[in-house]
């Protein structure tokens, strides 16, 4: 792979979105005149238009069907029961495309308010660094730690403490072995960077936008609405 060639791309798309509770999973949202899948995968595709991307979908998706796929280059995968799964068949999909230097990038379906600039500078940094990374943000709040009810037992200082986002990026090689060393060892990983601390390795903190958000609760639909309006006016 040439130094300044694009990403592979894995974008997990199999959630079923039960916290959302809504009529369909949460990625075939309207957000704005999109979807929300439309909107996160225009997001990176005007960064790498000549990416090729995995797409992680729930086998018995039944809505997928309508929506736009920008990129030129993309395949389907059949998601797992868990993210970690998902993003592992994407991987295995890609055996015999993919070189183990390769850098890839997997990004949450459920976070279309990524800007280009962070994607940018997340692969910048991550090329500078021989382990890989991830799109973070400093905890900006005090944080509880509740007793054995719904009662405050600590307040662990928040010194340190970063907000996990995606993109997450690492050459496929080690991404791989970090997902499968995860599977095989029973270590829950709820994104990619635990997985590669699993392995003795320290993935990179980027420092993102804290409007980077996941939409997980149905409140967060409208505030990713508002964060997309915000940022078309310029900053
Ligand atoms: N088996 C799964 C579970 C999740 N995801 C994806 O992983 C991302 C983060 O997951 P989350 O926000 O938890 O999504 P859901 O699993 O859809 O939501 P919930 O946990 O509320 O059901 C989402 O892009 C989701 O589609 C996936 O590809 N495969
Ligand atoms: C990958 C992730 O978005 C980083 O914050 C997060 O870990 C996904 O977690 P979820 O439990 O699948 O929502």
């Amino acid at each position: 792979m040439r130094a300044d060639a694009a990403p592979w791309l894995i974008v997990p798309a199999a959630g079923r979105g039960t916290r959302m509770g809504s009529d369909r999973p949460k990625q075939y949202l309207p957000l704005g005149e999109r979807s929300v899948m439309t909107q996160t995968l225009s997001r990176l595709h005007s960064v790498w238009p000549e990416a090729t991307l995995m797409l992680c979908l729930d086998p018995d998706d039944e809505w997928f069907e309508d929506t736009m796929v920008p990129f030129s280059h993309w395949q389907r995968v059949d998601g797992g029961e868990a993210r970690w799964q998902s993003v592992l068949a994407a991987l295995h999909a890609m055996a015999g495309q993919a070189d183990e230097e390769d850098w890839v990038l997997v990004h949450d379906v459920a976070r279309p308010c990524v800007t280009a600039s962070d994607l940018k500078h997340l692969l910048a940094a991550l090329r500078r660094d021989r382990v890989g990374g991830l799109l973070a943000s400093p905890v900006t709040d005090t944080l509880k730690r509740q007793d054995d009810g719904q009662r405050v037992a600590t307040t662990p200082s928040r010194d340190g403490l970063w907000r996990a986002m995606t993109p997450q990026g690492f050459r496929f090689g080690v991404l791989r072995r970090a997902l499968e060393h995860a599977r095989d060892g029973g270590v829950a990983v709820t994104d990619e960077a635990s997985a590669i601390e699993a392995l003795g390795l320290a993935p990179l903190l980027v420092t993102g936008r804290s409007d980077n958000i996941k939409i997980t609760h149905p409140e967060d639909l409208r505030f990713a609405a508002m964060i997309l309006e915000s940022q078309r006016e310029p900053t």
